[in-house]
């Protein structure tokens, strides 16, 4: 399957929470879905790193980067890891690095932008709290689903 999207909102699009931002495709993989686990943090992507290190369970990573694409708060390696681990994908309002072998992942990449940059991790970010990104509250443990239509998401899951 290839969309989505259309049909769940369709079906439910009641329940859905349409996540209004300009997200571009990055993965290997434009259709995923997922519970959802929260990062916010500003250039430093050490919570990043360290959560897509850990058992994913077939969650969704959103990241909260403040919208800055001066810094990549993920690459290849990190990305790679989140394979290795068994996240369904990583939505990033922020940048990535590696765009070339990031798009052979079977792994789901959402993000603003790209950067050649890498951030200077320092240990700052928050983990496992409420956003606000896209005119959505963005709590953890909600459902998201990502396809080549977009994001939404829901507070229970619809499948
Ligand atoms: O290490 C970083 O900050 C990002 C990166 O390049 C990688 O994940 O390969």
């Amino acid at each position: 399957m290839l969309d989505l999207l259309p049909d769940l909102c369709d079906a439910h699009g009641d329940q859905l929470h349409w996540l209004e931002a300009p997200l571009q495709d990055w993965g290997g993989k434009a259709l995923f879905f997922g519970q959802v686990v929260t990062v916010k943090c500003f250039e430093d992507n050490s919570r990043v790193k360290e959560l897509l290190a850990t058992p994913g369970q077939g969650k969704v990573l959103v990241v909260d980067g403040g919208g800055s694409t001066r810094q990549a708060l993920m690459g290849d390696l990190i990305a790679k890891s989140a394979v290795d681990n068994g996240w369904a994908g990583v939505v990033i309002f922020g940048a990535i690095r590696d765009a070339g072998e990031i798009a052979t992942l079977a792994l789901g990449v959402k993000a603003l932008g790209v950067t050649p940059f890498k951030t200077e991790r320092k240990g700052h970010g928050e983990t496992g709290i409420a956003l606000r990104l896209g005119g959505v509250n963005i709590r953890p443990g909600m459902w998201l689903y990502a396809d080549k239509n977009g994001v939404v998401l829901s507070d229970n899951p619809i499948h």
